[in-house]
């Protein structure tokens, strides 16, 4: 399984990636959808039915899978042989934005079921401030996997 994973590395890595930039759009372009969604439009118009539509699509054909094939194509890339130093910062600070960023996936999708029922009663200003997350969490995310810092570097 190593020599398979070994040999295979360019591309999952290159899979890895691609997968990521799906989730990515998603994650960035749902909690705007939101905020549009609470601020503008009414309960129960035709639009209201346009946006849950839009948000039902978006995280069922689009953010779903493609958080799913990253975390397969991820953690294929963490049982690959001596990619992953575990004593070394990168992999941890990595770990700990990636679970976040899982959960803030988990919190849109509930935040949709809301929207799609009715009942949300979360502010525009909500979504705007919670559209930043993923940015930060991404700045995490790839200063650990590409430049691969360490406690000694600060
Ligand atoms: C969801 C769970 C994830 C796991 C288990 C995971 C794991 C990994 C591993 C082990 C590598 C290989 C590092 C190397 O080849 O040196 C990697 C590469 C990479 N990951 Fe992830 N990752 C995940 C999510 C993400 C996310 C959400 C992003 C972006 C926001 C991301 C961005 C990248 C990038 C850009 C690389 C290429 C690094 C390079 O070759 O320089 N990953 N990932």
């Amino acid at each position: 399984m190593g020599t398979f994973l070994a040999d295979y590395y360019l591309w999952t890595k290159s899979l890895h990636v691609i997968s990521v930039l799906a989730w990515m759009a998603g994650l960035f372009y749902l909690p705007r959808l939101f905020v549009y969604h609470a601020e503008v439009v009414k309960t129960g118009t035709e639009t209201d039915t346009l946006f849950q539509t839009m948000e039902r699509r978006l995280l069922r054909a689009i953010m779903n899978p493609a958080m799913i094939a990253t975390w397969i194509f991820g953690l294929a890339l963490v049982f690959t042989p001596g990619i992953v130093d575990w004593s070394m910062l990168w992999p941890w600070t990595k770990a700990a934005s990636v679970i976040a960023m899982t959960a803030f996936h988990m919190w849109l999708a509930a935040r949709r079921k809301d929207f799609a029922a009715g009942t949300n009663s979360r502010a525009g200003r909500t979504y705007r401030m919670m559209n930043e997350l993923p940015t930060l969490l991404m700045l995490v995310i790839v200063f650990s996997a590409v430049a691969k810092w360490n406690f000694w570097d600060f």
